[in-house]
């Protein structure tokens, strides 16, 4: 089944024609052939494609390990070298993983593999004819981790930031309104007055009961803290522009816990936040590290220069030598002390061992990786439930903007606008993304990013483009076009089948279950990861595969000192 084991560094025991075989194979899986064909492609007419950067040479490192083909699983080239860690999935939760092995705990012999033929996960920036868009996340919160991660990929310099004050709307009744943002939180017309005085004894604790002893639903805590009004034209919305997902099914404790933990801590949300402000003046964080960029002011969020994608690509090109494309894994065994991984390659079936495992693809990947092996852990993460999103880029002219959209200098100000599923708008948000940030769209275009479909609209996945489209430009023509507005030039139409992980009711018992079944099998080496683990946003999933680089380094501590006990 196995080969020897060779020294990482070993070349001496490697003959010729092995070298110029690890040197073709390391080629040629850098090539650009994907393999997993997971997206409808954008319409032909107006979609331009970047290209995908210039294929790499083989590099050095690829004299480090032998090949093998002599008894392997299912015939696969055996790459001969014990890794101290495979990462699957080279989204930004594998990159991050592999950054923080690289330069936080001076891990070099590790892989992080990626099933596609270009890193970067649901990170899908593109650009063409002026444009720059984005077809998966479109934004971040500008927190620490994320200005962090920019530092550490060396591309601060290509941060860019949005307009703190430009509004967020939610469509209520015929029309946009503005959702508060601080001075304004008493004059706004979202709610009306009965509500907001619903809310604020909700927030103080007068009348929003005892918090049961079970697991409420996004919509349950929100109904009972802060009344209906908030819920239905507040909550209900920004479940759908950070899930897209059903409020009725999402937990409060795992979807929003930084809320959630504000009632149980305090016995309101307002007590809640009282003691944790407290708390932080007893005991204030640590000074921030002085090669951050200052903190951007009030709710803004930030993005990059050309896209999102170019923190990825510049954590790969950190990693360059780390980083295997078109790697699909196809099985994963326990070997003794060591782990066996078996992947699809462009070259053929290609087997490596590895010490420790970071599986950071979404978890219906890994539940079939494992089913087999890890029966309870895979029933576990196939329950997670990942619901179709469809991102539809348009772009209007300027003029075909509703007069009351615009300001003096007849832009468009805002973030974007989210619709509350009881408004007779299928499209579940738009975000402005000309608006947002500089050099989106040629000068006197608008771009406009849509999001449709959701836990509540899968039906999507029987649509075409055109239908998207057309739903979608009918939604606009309701809110925010003239009458007389011309067609959209479609820039962009991605539908991400199976896109974001929903933190239902039940979601953290699983994957406690999930985590138990694996170590009770012994694959306590095994790791996991991605955006169902940490978090869906953006900040959460770099916070977490730090965090995550930090518990492969202590495992392999931990287990090198027990190899060398016995
Ligand atoms: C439409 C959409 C809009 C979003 N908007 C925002 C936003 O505005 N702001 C925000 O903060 N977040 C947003 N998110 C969420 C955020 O993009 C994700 O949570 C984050 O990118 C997930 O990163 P990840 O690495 O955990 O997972 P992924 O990006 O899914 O990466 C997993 C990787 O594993 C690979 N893989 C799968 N199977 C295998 C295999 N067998 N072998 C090897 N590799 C494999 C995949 O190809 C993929 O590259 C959005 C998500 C979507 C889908
Ligand atoms: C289907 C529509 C979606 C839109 N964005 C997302 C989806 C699924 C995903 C998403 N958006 C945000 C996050 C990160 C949350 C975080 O804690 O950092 C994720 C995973 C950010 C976000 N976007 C909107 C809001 C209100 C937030 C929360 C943080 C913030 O206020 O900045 C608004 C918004 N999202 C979408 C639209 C159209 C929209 C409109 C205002 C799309």
């Amino acid at each position: 089944m196995m080969l020897s084991q060779v020294s990482n560094n070993s070349t001496s025991s490697t003959s010729r024609s092995q070298i110029r075989e690890i040197a073709r194979l390391k080629m040629t899986c850098r090539s650009r052939r994907a393999v997993l064909p997971i997206v409808a492609t954008p319409l032909a007419r107006t979609a331009v494609r970047t290209p995908r950067r210039s294929p790499r040479p083989a590099s050095a490192a690829a004299t480090s390990s032998s090949v093998s083909t002599a008894g392997s699983a299912h015939g696969a080239k055996v790459i001969d070298n014990v890794y101290d860690v495979i990462v699957v999935g080279g989204g930004l939760s594998g990159l991050v993983t592999g950054q923080g092995l690289a330069a936080q705990h001076g891990i070099k012999n590790f892989l992080v593999t990626e099933a596609r033929e270009r890193v970067g996960g649901n990170i899908t920036s593109m650009s063409g004819d002026g444009y720059v868009w984005e077809e998966g996340p479109n934004s971040f919160q500008p927190n620490d981790s994320m200005l962090q991660v920019a530092v550490d990929a060396g591309v601060d310099k290509d941060l860019v930031f949005g307009d703190p004050k430009a509004p967020r709307f939610v469509y209520w009744q015929n029309k946009l309104r503005p959702v508060p943002s601080g001075p304004d939180a008493l004059t706004f017309d979202l709610m009306s007055i009965p509500g907001k005085i619903r809310a604020g004894l909700g927030a103080i604790g007068l009348i929003n009961g005892a918090m049961p002893n079970l697991e409420e639903s996004v919509e349950q805590f929100i109904r009972r803290n802060l009344g209906d009004e908030v819920f239905e034209r507040l909550i209900e919305p920004f479940c759908s522009g950070v899930y897209a997902g059903d409020p009725s099914k999402l937990s409060m404790k795992a979807a929003f816990y930084r809320i959630w933990i504000l009632e149980k801590n305090g016995g309101s949300l307002v007590g809640g936040a009282l003691k944790l402000f407290q708390e932080r003046r007893k005991n204030p964080p640590p000074p921030r590290d002085s090669r951050l960029p200052p903190k951007p002011k009030g709710q803004t969020v930030g993005s990059f220069r050309l896209g999102l994608k170019m923190l990825p690509e510049a954590i790969e090109r950190r990693i360059k030598d780390q980083v295997r494309v078109n790697w699909k894994l196809v099985s994963l065994n326990r070997d003794g002390d060591r782990y066996s991984l078996v992947y699809d390659t462009p070259e053929g079936r290609v087997q490596c061992y590895s010490r420790a495992v970071a599986l950071t693809a979404p978890s219906y990947v890994v539940a079939d990786l494992i089913k087999g092996e890890v029966p309870a852990a895979a029933e576990a993460l196939s329950s997670f439930d990942y619901p179709p999103v469809g991102a539809v880029t348009l772009s209007y002219p300027i003029e075909a903007i509703r007069d009351d959209r615009k300001d003096a200098q007849g832009n468009v100000p805002g973030f974007g606008q989210l619709h509350p599923r009881s408004q007779g708008v299928t499209t579940l948000g738009t975000i402005y993304s000309s608006s947002l940030f500089p050099g989106r769209a040629p000068a006197g275009h608008m771009l406009l990013l849509n999001y449709i479909g959701g836990a509540t609209n899968r039906g999507i996945l029987n649509q075409t483009q055109e239908e998207l489209v057309a739903q979608v430009d009918k939604d606009l023509r309701l809110m925010v076009l003239k009458p007389d507005a011309p067609k959209p030039r479609v820039v962009g139409v991605r539908v991400w089948p199976r896109a974001i992980p929903q933190f239902n009711i039940g979601h953290m018992d699983q994957l406690d279950k999930a985590r138990a079944a694996l170590d009770a099998k012994g694959w306590g080496g095994v790791f996991l990861g991605g955006n169902y683990v940490s978090g869906v946003a953006l900040g959460k999933v770099v916070e977490y595969g730090y965090e995550s680089a930090g518990n492969l380094a202590k495992h392999l501590v931990a287990t090198k000192k027990q190899t060398a006990a016995v």
